[in-house]
């Protein structure tokens, strides 16, 4: 069976139904009847096309569930048979396998175009919030009623008034009657009467008074003779409408009457708006202080200045004379400071030649925002690869992903800058494509990591020598993938081949626990190994990612910062410790992690080749109230194993490597998933298979070789037959010669597996002697029990 036959099959096919008997873990027997269903429920969502996840919710198992309800893990049988489980595992427990056809990933389209049920849950969503709106909306309605209906009142009265007040030429009566109170003499009083009165008949007879009324009036009538004819639901739409010009005329009244809330209104907004709109005047005006444009001259703008985001805005323009962006930069202190911003508020890319540029302002930190990370509402694989794991997000508030192709990463700073969360949104996005092996080590604190266990190859913590033997086994498969390359006349793996060679990502949290050269003492192997494999293994898909606090030239190896193309720094305590991991001059390129302000999580710089290096803040996966990962998580281990890439779903020759040399495993975290490793649950490797031939004999004290090796032919194929140690009979008198060579050859074959499976773990078997009932060699079952350490 080949890898590629081995390790999963089409992601992105419309598996709908998913048998979690045939999983690593044993759904079936962790979870109830109903998480089960929710989970082919949420299965059939996910592997759709794209999937859609929120009306079914997440499944988590139960606490109480023991590692001794999991289905063995499972080893391939090795072509040079290495070792096979095959005895120790229920034959119905070995998973189908599916040939793995590599789909590139595309981006997402909406969800609801791409199925029914998708569109049904879509349209679902939609309806609850128009539902709650509504719900809500009505609740307050007696208060919408009563503003509306004050409102038209306060109109129809107030327009009323002016109305009748023009009829009636009320100026004129309001000076007669001053008039009549001054006293003025009584002819003149007449004549302001006869005025009046002249007046008044004038205006009655208007045009634009009888065009008024005329119309008032045949409006109100309609709307009585509908009321009357028709009843009161057909003429409530003209009601509305009159009721609605009122309430305009009288909210304009209200505004009118009411200047200084009005005011006050305006100036909320404008606090709102005004601070982030940086107008042409300002910016010409801080060019020129900051002495990049003369005391005369003027950009040139290239449309007006626009508002981005809650409180940024965006420019650009064109640099008159010799000006370009590096002048720019040069003076973007003096420019921040006349634009009233910090420095690192401040924002310059060029927008074509070297003097058009592209300039971004906010008016307040655009990293104080917390930001929850994209990866919460994933519902599908999503592509490493290609696109990148979305780990932040930058000033302007875009998204930054992070590509680990092909490179080394390094991830340093102080001990609560966080660290963690980035690595959590790191770990969490390469989970969710199945496509990458995780090998999680960890110096302190395995528990912290505890929730990513079932999703990686590998999770320890804690273990220095198993880490050295995690780099030799890297680099054994590195080799490995080295010779392919070779023999195809290639230089480097793509992603076309991720089927057969998936990438490989070590990632070695608090580091420094590992690296770091003792007091007086020799500075760890591994750290010659790391520097080894940084400078060639990265174009073998094997990506090496190191956290480490408080990093110095002594934690950091130095080789390995040199390879490492993708570097990002959290809060540091000097420029020195920027350096260490931004690469030296970093700082001098306005790189400055030391300068991150202290309480601001998560706030980091990132240094990617290829990129110009820029501040931004770590997306957030609550970790205190709760574990947000979790359900990530869980998606994750569906979509895995659904494509056979569950860790042991699939064969793992690096595993297979440190279990030959210990006997104990660190798939998903070990047997127990704390990154402790320990004997498998059916990791005996051949110990295994003689003990499952015993059983077949009803473990009797003991076993002559031949006797044994003929078993283990039986169960295990031809491997261990007497055609594969040459020592088949070629006639009849040659049967008791050929018996003795296939337990001579058969033996040392089956010794040396024995030796190389106990190697490093200070355990060892060999053959006893006995005389009776027949002289005879072979091995005793209480010897291979204490070989396995379950004795
Ligand atoms: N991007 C972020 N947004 C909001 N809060 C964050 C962010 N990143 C980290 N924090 C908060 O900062 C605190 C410290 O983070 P974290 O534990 O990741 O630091 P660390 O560098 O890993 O610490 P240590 O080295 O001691 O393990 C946590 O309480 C976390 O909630």
């Amino acid at each position: 069976m080949t890898d590629t036959a081995v390790n999963g099959h089409d992601i992105n096919s419309d598996t709908s139904t998913v048998d979690f008997d045939k999983s690593a873990i044993s759904l079936t027997k962790l979870l109830g009847p109903e998480q089960i269903a929710a989970l082919q429920q949420r299965m059939a969502n996910h592997t759709a096309a794209a999937g859609h996840a929120s009306t079914v919710g997440t499944i988590r198992l139960p606490t109480d569930a023991t590692p001794s309800d999991a289905v063995p893990y499972e080893y391939e049988r090795d072509d040079d048979g290495v070792y096979d489980q095959a005895l120790a595992i229920p034959a119905q427990a070995q998973p189908e396998r599916t040939p793995w056809r590599h789909q590139p990933y595309r981006e997402p389209r909406p969800d609801a175009f791409l199925s029914w049920d998708h569109f049904k849950a879509a349209a679902a969503d939609t309806f609850d919030t128009a539902r709650n709106l509504g719900a809500w909306h009505a609740w307050r309605l007696p208060k919408y009623t009563w503003k509306f209906a004050a409102l038209a009142a306060l109109g129809g009265w107030t327009y009323g008034g002016r109305a009748r007040h023009f009829l009636q030429a009320r100026e004129y009566g309001d000076a007669i009657d001053q008039a009549v109170r001054a006293g003025v003499d009584a002819e003149q009083i007449a004549a302001m009467r006869a005025e009046h009165s002249d007046v008044r008949k004038a205006r009655w007879s208007e045009k634009r008074t009888l065009a008024g009324m005329g119309l008032a009036g045949s409006y109100v009538a309609a709307t009585v003779y509908l009321a009357v004819q028709y009843g009161l639901i057909a003429a409530s739409p003209a009601g509305l409408l009159a009721l609605g010009v009122l309430h305009l005329l009288g909210r304009r009244e209200w505004r009118r009457r009411n200047p200084d809330e009005v005011l006050a209104l305006l100036e909320a907004y404008q606090e709102k708006t005004s601070d982030r709109v940086v107008g042409a005047a300002e910016i010409n005006e801080a060019l020129r202080l900051a002495e990049v444009i003369g005391q005369e001259a003027e950009v040139e703008m290239y449309g007006p200045v626009r508002a981005v985001g809650p409180s940024a805005s965006e420019a650009v323009f064109k640099l008159p004379g010799k000006a370009t962006i590096t002048t720019l930069e040069a003076r973007r202190e003096v420019i921040a400071k006349a634009l009233n911003v910090d420095v690192t508020w401040l924002d310059f890319t060029k927008a074509g030649d070297p003097g058009e540029v592209k300039l971004w302002v906010s008016s307040e930190d655009p990293l104080a925002v917390v930001r929850e990370s994209p990866l919460l509402k994933a519902t599908g694989p999503i592509d490493v690869w290609g696109q990148g794991i979305p780990i932040g997000f930058n000033r302007r508030g875009e998204i930054i992903y992070l590509r680990l192709r092909h490179v080394m990463a390094l991830i340093g700073g102080m001990s609560r800058t966080g660290k963690g969360m980035l690595l959590r949104s790191i770990i969490c996005g390469l989970a969710l494509d199945p496509r990458i092996n995780i090998r999680l080590v960890v110096g302190a604190k395995p528990g912290e990591h505890r929730t990513y266990g079932p999703a990686c190859a590998t999770f320890f913590g804690r273990r220095p020598d198993r880490l050295e033997l995690l780099m030799e086994a890297i680099k054994a498969e590195a080799q490995r993938r080295e010779d392919y390359l070779e023999t195809v006349g290639r230089a480097k793996l793509t992603e076309a081949d991720l089927q057969a060679f998936p990438l490989e990502i070590v990632i070695i949290d608090e580091a420094q626990l590992y690296l770091e050269k003792p007091a007086g003492g020799k500075l760890p192997r591994v750290v010659s190994m790391l520097e080894d494999l940084a400078g060639w293994a990265a174009a073998l898909n094997i990506v090496i990612l190191v956290s480490t606090q408080d990093p110095d030239s002594d934690t950091i190896p130095r080789k390995f910062r040199n390879n490492a193309g993708v570097a990002i720094a959290t809060r540091t305590k000097t420029a020195a410790q920027t350096n260490a991991i931004l690469g030296d001059g970093a700082t001098g390129n306005g790189l400055r992690a030391h300068d991150i302000p202290d309480g601001m999580g998560g706030q980091m710089i990132t240094n990617f080749d290829g990129a110009k290096g820029e501040r931004a803040r770590s997306c957030f996966i609550e970790d205190e109230k709760f574990d947000g990962a979790l359900p990530i998580i869980d998606l994750a281990m569906v979509l895995r194993t659904a494509a056979n890439r569950a860790p042991g779903q699939f064969r793992d020759r690096i595993e297979e490597f440190m279990l030959e040399r210990t006997g104990e495993s660190s798939v998903a975290g070990g047997p127990t998933g704390s990154g402790r490793p320990g004997i498998p649950a059916g990791g005996l490797g051949i110990l295994g298979l003689m003990l499952a031939a015993f059983e077949h004999k009803r473990n009797p004290e003991r076993m002559a070789t031949g006797e044994l090796l003929a078993l283990l032919a039986e169960a295990d194929e031809p491997s261990w037959g007497p055609a594969a140690f040459d020592a088949e009979p070629e006639g009849e008198d040659d049967q008791a010669a050929a018996a003795g060579l296939y337990v001579t050859r058969g033996g040392k074959a089956l010794s040396q597996k024995i030796a190389a499976h106990l190697d490093g773990t200070g355990r060892s078997l060999s053959t006893r002697g006995w005389q009776k009932p027949v002289r005879a060699n072979g091995y005793y079952l209480a010897d291979i029990k204490a070989a396995a350490g379950i004795a």
